[in-house]
């Protein structure tokens, strides 16, 4: 193990001796792109070009506008829980102090969202500080439709969201918030080992169950303020009911609503808060439109929207780094954009390609499918997502711009465009990755997972289809639906989480506190397959996930796996004790197997660790030997595939 880290500066000088050609580039050209590429130079414009300058700086800056290395230190140490690394391998839990960056304020406001024939009284907990207060949102109302918020001046605001339909409160889909009529009619908290023995499977509660209250929140990502004691959500704290709140989860007020168990009427009021600025008046009245069908290859709409901006009640210089500096911007329209083809289609929203009428900017607009999650209406996978990538601002991490709406409220997240994703560029390559391009992807891929560790989120859900890559050869992590942030100590959350071929085995055997290193079984899944060219584990379904993992890295065993027999879920049976893993990537190959070096199968190895407690940190990837032996990561890695259209795609 090396004994610093190969940070981007250093990993850029490795590139540089590196030589080896692309050698799938020229296979590429059965893939014609059809869409219309209207401003190439204009890729980058909002998000952070992949320069190993920029790359220093923003590790080096910290993440939330200036908390300081030392600073974090000193709040870590002041509690006795705390998660350390020996040797890259995390140290078994003990306990950190719970600390997130997301910090959900505690003074409440009353806030009235306008209705177009009523006013809902709401609660809104004020922000802890000044710079955030200036800060607007996205909210639902009680019938999960979905406002923009305006930024609070007084105690009793009127903001403008509409209520159309008294629908069923906010889905809960993977999220499951709990509902509660009052305040007063919260349960008492249940310590995590209640939930321990508890039934889990597709019924299983998400986290959010156990939080206790649904009070709108203002996230502390919108600020830079950080005293250690806004940031105290543990026993400082003096309600108890909230103090249990996971830190940072999106909180919703319920007030004389329904208990989710009762399945009530859905008279609650409800409202989520994500960052963002700028009061927009819509009508939600309906949730979907056809962007391919009637808007046809253009949004095309009066343009004056878009000058309809608060920019001037926005202290700037409070903003920090983050990303969410271009929500405050105002939130403009999506008839502003100029649509040029549909990319893909997820669980969660259509990804189109299209153009800033304005600048000329390539951008994916995501637009945001209404009434996907169990509950209906405007989905919390989706207001997680924007409200932790508007916050996010790092070069692994793809950057969302804004958020803008359509005449019918449909909302679209404004992303910077990236070319190709991982699994379609795979399947159409018809050679695997050269080595060195390989550690040049997994450098960017784990400097991400880094910067989200080390900001307390789990991504949840890291696969080769959720990793989009720029024709200049630069990274980024997308869909963040079902990341969330975590602390410590950990809280139950659901296993029924992350795609099955990157599943980590603590999930699949029903591990309910779960932390990073489930992102970094998916981190070495994704490794394999960008050597391999093939999904490593490609399993039908669970049970059969298990078998796959256990075939090839053998059935893991107490020793190995200290807990694994604490953990209730069903064993496949197979006897398999030897890890073949080694026998998948040789040393040397004359078959056209993958092959790996030592180190790099050490390192395979340690991602593909069965006690998760064993399992190698995004920090201590970083800094394995693999990426300092030759062929060192490519410096000059480019894309030349044709960029597809989005039916092919
Ligand atoms: N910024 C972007 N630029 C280009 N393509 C993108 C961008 N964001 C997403 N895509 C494409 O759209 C696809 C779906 O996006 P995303 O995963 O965010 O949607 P989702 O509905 O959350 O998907 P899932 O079903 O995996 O939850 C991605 O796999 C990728 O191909």
């Amino acid at each position: 193990m090396a004994a610093g880290g190969v940070d981007v500066s250093r990993t850029r000088q490795f590139y540089k001796h590196s030589k080896r050609e692309h050698d799938y580039c020229r296979n590429g050209s059965s893939v014609v792109e059809v869409g219309r590429d209207f401003d190439r130079g204009a890729r980058h414009n909002s998000g952070y070009r992949y320069s190993s300058k920029a790359r220093d700086s923003v590790s080096r800056r910290g993440v939330f506008g200036g908390r300081t290395g030392q600073r974090k230190h000193d709040e870590l140490s002041r509690v006795n829980e705390v998660t350390d690394y020996e040797d890259g391998v995390q140290v078994p839990p003990e306990k950190k102090r719970k600390f997130s960056p997301i910090v959900w304020d505690r003074k409440e406001k009353d806030v009235r969202i306008s209705s177009k024939n009523r006013v809902v009284p709401v609660t809104l907990l004020s922000p802890p500080c000044q710079s955030a207060s200036s800060l607007d949102g996205v909210a639902l109302d009680d019938a999960s439709n979905v406002g923009i918020l305006k930024p609070a001046v007084s105690g009793d605001e009127i903001l403008g969201l509409e209520n159309s339909a008294n629908k069923p409160a906010v889905a809960d889909g993977f999220v499951g918030v709990s509902e509660f009529s009052s305040r007063a009619d919260l349960p008492p908290l249940l310590p995590p080992e209640q939930f321990k023995d508890a039934d889990f499977g597709h019924d299983c509660v998400e986290e959010d169950e156990f939080a206790q209250t649904r009070n709108i929140t203002m996230s502390r990502w919108a600020s830079d303020c950080d005293s250690p004691k806004d940031l105290y959500v543990g026993e400082d704290f003096p309600d108890k009911r909230r103090s249990s709140l996971e830190s940072g989860e999106i909180q919703i007020e319920s007030s004389g609503g329904r208990a989710r168990s009762s399945g009530s009427d859905g008279e609650g009021r409800s409202l989520v808060h994500i960052s963002g600025d700028k009061f927009c008046e819509n009508e939600f009245s309906d949730d979907s439109m056809d962007v391919d069908g009637k808007q046809d290859a253009d949004f095309s709409r009066s343009e004056s929207d878009s000058e309809d901006s608060c920019d001037s009640h926005i202290d700037k210089s409070s903003i920090g780094t983050q990303r969410n500096i271009n929500m405050l911007q105002g939130c403009r329209s999506v008839y502003e954009f100029e649509m040029i083809n549909k990319i893909n289609e997820g669980t969660y929203g259509i990804v189109y390609k299209a153009k800033d009428k304005k600048t000329g900017q390539l951008v994916a607009l995501k637009k945001v499918k209404m009434g996907i999650e169990k509950e209906g209406g405007f989905p919390l996978s989706s207001l997680r997502e924007i409200n932790i990538l508007s916050s996010f601002n790092h070069p692994s991490v793809v950057g969302v711009k804004e958020v803008v709406l359509d005449d019918f409220g449909t909302v679209f997240m404004v992303m910077e465009y990236m070319e190709y994703d991982l699994r379609a560029l795979l399947e159409v390559m018809k050679q695997p990755f050269s080595i060195s391009e390989v550690k040049c992807l997994m450098l960017q891929l784990l400097e991400g997972v880094k910067y989200l560790h080390e900001n307390w989120v789990l991504h949840r859900d890291l696969k080769t289809s959720n990793l989009l890559v720029s024709k200049e050869g630069e990274l980024k992590i997308c869909d963040f639906g079902l990341s969330r942030q975590y602390g410590s100590p950990l809280k139950p959350y659901t296993p029924v989480v992350v795609t099955l071929w990157y599943r980590a085995p603590e999930l699949l055997l029903g591990t309910k506190q779960y932390s990073t290193a489930i992102d970094m079984w998916s981190v070495g899944c994704i490794m394999a397959e960008l050597v391999a060219k093939e999904p490593l584990f490609p399993g039908k379904n669970e049970v059969d996930q298990l078998g796959k993992i256990f075939q090839i890295l053998g059935a893991p065993n107490e020793e190995i796996w200290p807990g694994l027999k604490k953990l209730p879920g069903v064993r496949p049976n197979i006897k398999q004790m030897h890890n073949l893993l080694r026998k998948k990537f040789p040393a040397r190959s004359f078959t056209g197997s993958p092959v790996l070096s030592n180190l790099g199968f050490d390192f395979l190895n340690k991602l593909l660790s069965y006690d998760p407690d064993k399992r190698i940190t995004a920090e201590a990837a970083l800094k394995h030997d693999w990426f300092r032996e030759v062929p060192l990561p490519r410096s000059d890695f480019k894309l030349n595939f044709p960029v597809w259209h989005g039916q092919e795609r």
